[in-house]
Protein backbone atom coordinates (compact mmCIF):
# COMPACT_ATOMS: atom_id res chain seq x y z
CA UNK A 1 0.00 0.00 0.00
CA UNK A 2 1.29 3.60 -0.83
CA UNK A 3 2.26 5.66 2.16
CA UNK A 4 0.32 8.75 2.42
CA UNK A 5 -0.33 11.17 4.65
CA UNK A 6 -3.36 14.11 5.64
CA UNK A 7 -2.22 17.61 5.97
CA UNK A 8 -5.45 19.63 7.51
CA UNK A 9 -5.71 23.23 5.72
CA UNK A 10 -6.38 25.52 8.40
CA UNK A 11 -8.32 27.67 6.16
CA UNK A 12 -11.49 25.90 6.87
CA UNK A 13 -11.07 25.74 10.88
CA UNK A 14 -13.43 27.82 13.29
CA UNK A 15 -10.97 30.59 14.16
CA UNK A 16 -12.60 31.92 17.20
CA UNK A 17 -11.59 28.23 18.63
CA UNK A 18 -8.44 27.44 16.72
CA UNK A 19 -6.47 26.06 20.36
CA UNK A 20 -9.32 23.84 20.58
CA UNK A 21 -9.36 22.78 17.07
CA UNK A 22 -5.34 21.40 16.61
CA UNK A 23 -6.05 19.47 19.69
CA UNK A 24 -8.53 18.12 17.79
CA UNK A 25 -6.47 17.61 14.47
CA UNK A 26 -3.92 16.25 17.10
CA UNK A 27 -6.44 13.55 18.63
CA UNK A 28 -6.97 12.52 14.84
CA UNK A 29 -3.09 11.67 14.53
CA UNK A 30 -2.58 14.79 12.70
CA UNK A 31 0.57 16.93 13.34
CA UNK A 32 1.80 18.69 10.21
CA UNK A 33 -0.69 21.66 9.64
CA UNK A 34 -1.52 23.59 6.54
CA UNK A 35 -1.13 27.28 7.47
CA UNK A 36 -1.93 29.57 4.11
CA UNK A 37 -0.99 33.29 4.22
CA UNK A 38 -2.89 35.00 2.16
CA UNK A 39 -2.47 38.76 2.07
CA UNK A 40 -5.54 40.36 -0.10
CA UNK A 41 -3.29 40.96 -3.11
CA UNK A 42 -1.61 37.80 -4.58
CA UNK A 43 -4.97 36.13 -3.72
CA UNK A 44 -8.39 38.15 -3.17
CA UNK A 45 -8.74 36.57 0.64
CA UNK A 46 -6.95 37.84 3.70
CA UNK A 47 -5.88 35.12 6.62
CA UNK A 48 -3.67 35.20 9.39
CA UNK A 49 0.10 35.88 10.59
CA UNK A 50 3.46 34.46 12.35
CA UNK A 51 2.20 36.26 15.14
CA UNK A 52 -0.97 33.54 15.54
CA UNK A 53 1.74 30.68 15.35
CA UNK A 54 3.36 32.53 17.79
CA UNK A 55 0.61 32.21 19.86
CA UNK A 56 0.36 28.48 19.07
CA UNK A 57 3.78 27.54 20.18
CA UNK A 58 3.91 29.73 23.36
CA UNK A 59 0.74 27.62 24.58
CA UNK A 60 2.88 24.29 23.74
CA UNK A 61 0.43 22.82 20.98
CA UNK A 62 2.95 20.51 19.93
CA UNK A 63 2.24 20.99 15.90
CA UNK A 64 4.29 22.01 13.18
CA UNK A 65 2.94 23.77 10.52
CA UNK A 66 3.59 24.08 6.47
CA UNK A 67 3.14 27.63 5.31
CA UNK A 68 2.99 28.59 1.76
CA UNK A 69 2.92 32.21 1.18
CA UNK A 70 0.23 33.56 -0.66
CA UNK A 71 1.56 36.79 -0.37
CA UNK A 72 3.06 39.78 -3.19
CA UNK A 73 6.04 40.28 -0.75
CA UNK A 74 6.61 36.73 -0.32
CA UNK A 75 10.22 37.30 0.07
CA UNK A 76 10.13 40.23 3.21
CA UNK A 77 7.52 37.84 4.88
CA UNK A 78 9.70 34.92 5.10
CA UNK A 79 12.28 35.55 8.32
CA UNK A 80 9.10 36.16 9.89
CA UNK A 81 8.79 32.40 10.27
CA UNK A 82 11.63 31.56 12.07
CA UNK A 83 11.77 29.68 15.43
CA UNK A 84 7.80 29.13 15.04
CA UNK A 85 7.67 25.24 14.38
CA UNK A 86 7.07 25.57 10.36
CA UNK A 87 8.38 22.81 8.63
CA UNK A 88 7.59 23.51 5.39
CA UNK A 89 7.52 27.28 3.92
CA UNK A 90 6.01 26.94 0.65
CA UNK A 91 6.21 29.81 -2.40
CA UNK A 92 4.73 30.41 -5.34
CA UNK A 93 7.11 31.72 -7.98
CA UNK A 94 5.12 34.42 -9.01
CA UNK A 95 5.55 36.28 -5.93
CA UNK A 96 9.25 36.34 -5.38
CA UNK A 97 12.32 36.94 -6.46
CA UNK A 98 13.89 34.81 -8.61
CA UNK A 99 13.93 31.43 -7.10
CA UNK A 100 17.93 31.05 -6.31
CA UNK A 101 17.52 34.49 -4.13
CA UNK A 102 14.40 32.97 -2.21
CA UNK A 103 15.18 30.10 -1.27
CA UNK A 104 18.42 30.77 0.61
CA UNK A 105 16.02 32.87 3.01
CA UNK A 106 14.38 30.01 3.81
CA UNK A 107 17.50 27.60 4.16
CA UNK A 108 18.87 30.16 6.47
CA UNK A 109 16.11 30.05 9.02
CA UNK A 110 16.04 26.86 9.49
CA UNK A 111 13.01 25.72 7.22
CA UNK A 112 12.52 23.07 4.10
CA UNK A 113 11.95 24.81 0.69
CA UNK A 114 8.41 23.83 -0.67
CA UNK A 115 7.46 25.15 -4.22
CA UNK A 116 3.81 25.46 -4.86
CA UNK A 117 2.24 25.57 -8.80
CA UNK A 118 -0.77 27.20 -9.46
CA UNK A 119 -2.72 25.49 -12.22
CA UNK A 120 -1.66 27.67 -14.70
CA UNK A 121 1.64 27.65 -13.87
CA UNK A 122 3.64 25.72 -16.31
CA UNK A 123 6.09 22.69 -15.27
CA UNK A 124 9.44 24.43 -16.34
CA UNK A 125 9.76 26.35 -13.68
CA UNK A 126 10.94 23.24 -12.11
CA UNK A 127 14.10 22.77 -14.27
CA UNK A 128 16.40 24.42 -13.19
CA UNK A 129 15.57 24.46 -9.16
CA UNK A 130 14.06 21.11 -8.51
CA UNK A 131 17.08 19.74 -7.15
CA UNK A 132 16.83 22.76 -4.16
CA UNK A 133 13.45 21.74 -3.49
CA UNK A 134 11.97 19.86 -0.53
CA UNK A 135 8.00 19.25 -1.49
CA UNK A 136 6.40 20.90 -4.62
CA UNK A 137 2.54 21.70 -3.69
CA UNK A 138 0.32 21.16 -6.94
CA UNK A 139 -2.88 23.36 -6.79
CA UNK A 140 -5.83 21.56 -8.07
CA UNK A 141 -7.75 25.17 -7.64
CA UNK A 142 -7.09 28.52 -7.96
CA UNK A 143 -5.79 29.79 -4.71
CA UNK A 144 -7.51 31.92 -2.45
CA UNK A 145 -10.48 30.02 -0.77
CA UNK A 146 -11.28 26.59 1.03
CA UNK A 147 -14.13 24.48 -0.52
CA UNK A 148 -13.81 24.69 -4.10
CA UNK A 149 -14.22 22.10 -7.09
CA UNK A 150 -10.90 19.83 -7.96
CA UNK A 151 -9.34 20.54 -11.28
CA UNK A 152 -9.28 17.56 -13.05
CA UNK A 153 -6.75 18.97 -15.55
CA UNK A 154 -4.27 18.38 -12.05
CA UNK A 155 -4.18 14.83 -12.87
CA UNK A 156 -1.71 15.64 -15.83
CA UNK A 157 0.42 17.97 -13.54
CA UNK A 158 0.59 15.17 -10.70
CA UNK A 159 1.67 12.53 -12.93
CA UNK A 160 4.63 14.03 -14.56
CA UNK A 161 5.97 15.32 -11.44
CA UNK A 162 6.04 12.08 -9.83
CA UNK A 163 7.70 10.61 -12.82
CA UNK A 164 10.60 13.41 -12.45
CA UNK A 165 11.12 12.74 -8.69
CA UNK A 166 11.25 9.34 -9.23
CA UNK A 167 13.76 9.37 -12.10
CA UNK A 168 16.18 11.48 -9.78
CA UNK A 169 15.93 9.03 -7.13
CA UNK A 170 14.63 12.16 -5.24
CA UNK A 171 12.94 12.39 -1.47
CA UNK A 172 10.71 15.32 -2.61
CA UNK A 173 7.25 15.12 -1.30
CA UNK A 174 4.59 16.00 -4.00
CA UNK A 175 1.85 17.49 -2.11
CA UNK A 176 -1.89 18.25 -4.05
CA UNK A 177 -3.99 20.91 -2.40
CA UNK A 178 -8.02 22.36 -3.12
CA UNK A 179 -10.52 20.00 -3.53
CA UNK A 180 -9.58 16.90 -2.27
CA UNK A 181 -12.61 14.82 -1.03
CA UNK A 182 -13.49 11.11 -0.47
CA UNK A 183 -14.60 10.74 -3.71
CA UNK A 184 -11.21 11.55 -5.70
CA UNK A 185 -8.63 10.97 -3.06
CA UNK A 186 -7.90 7.34 -4.46
CA UNK A 187 -7.07 8.50 -7.56
CA UNK A 188 -5.02 11.52 -6.43
CA UNK A 189 -2.66 9.02 -4.56
CA UNK A 190 -2.54 6.73 -7.15
CA UNK A 191 -1.14 9.35 -9.19
CA UNK A 192 1.40 10.06 -6.85
CA UNK A 193 0.29 12.29 -4.09
CA UNK A 194 2.52 11.92 -0.87
CA UNK A 195 0.49 14.72 0.73
CA UNK A 196 -3.07 15.26 1.06
CA UNK A 197 -4.23 19.06 1.92
CA UNK A 198 -7.74 18.48 3.29
CA UNK A 199 -9.80 21.81 4.21
CA UNK A 200 -13.76 21.70 3.86
CA UNK A 201 -13.81 18.07 4.00
CA UNK A 202 -11.90 17.75 6.99
CA UNK A 203 -13.77 20.99 8.72
CA UNK A 204 -17.27 20.12 7.92
CA UNK A 205 -17.77 17.77 9.55
CA UNK A 206 -17.81 17.43 13.69
CA UNK A 207 -15.73 14.61 14.33
CA UNK A 208 -12.37 15.22 13.06
CA UNK A 209 -11.14 11.72 14.35
CA UNK A 210 -13.75 9.64 12.13
CA UNK A 211 -13.46 11.96 8.94
CA UNK A 212 -9.63 11.72 9.00
CA UNK A 213 -10.08 7.95 9.77
CA UNK A 214 -12.40 7.60 7.07
CA UNK A 215 -9.70 8.97 4.12
CA UNK A 216 -6.57 6.91 5.96
CA UNK A 217 -9.18 3.32 5.27
CA UNK A 218 -9.64 4.50 1.73
CA UNK A 219 -7.49 1.54 0.98
CA UNK A 220 -9.05 -1.39 2.83
O1 LIG B 1 -4.85 26.63 -0.53
C1 LIG B 1 -6.04 26.57 -0.35
C2 LIG B 1 -6.96 27.51 -1.03
O2 LIG B 1 -6.21 28.42 -1.73
C3 LIG B 1 -6.58 25.56 0.63
O3 LIG B 1 -5.53 24.89 1.29
C4 LIG B 1 -7.41 24.54 -0.07
O4 LIG B 1 -8.38 25.08 -0.86
C5 LIG B 1 -7.98 23.53 0.92
O5 LIG B 1 -9.32 23.66 1.11
P1 LIG B 1 -10.38 22.67 0.44
O6 LIG B 1 -9.96 21.28 0.78
O7 LIG B 1 -11.67 23.08 1.08
O8 LIG B 1 -10.34 22.92 -1.05
CO1 LIG C 1 -3.56 25.68 0.70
Amino acid sequence: MKKFLIIPSILSADFCYLGNELHKLLRAGCQLIHFDLMDNHYVPNFTIGPMILKSVKNNNIPVFFDVPLMASSGDSLIPLFADLNVKFITIHPETTNPLPRTIPLIKKIGCNVGLALNPSTSLNCLDYIIKELDLILVMAVNPGFGGQVFLKNTFKKIKPIRYLINKKKSNILLSVDGGVNQSNILKIIDSGADYLVIGSAIFNFKNYLKTIKNFQNIFF
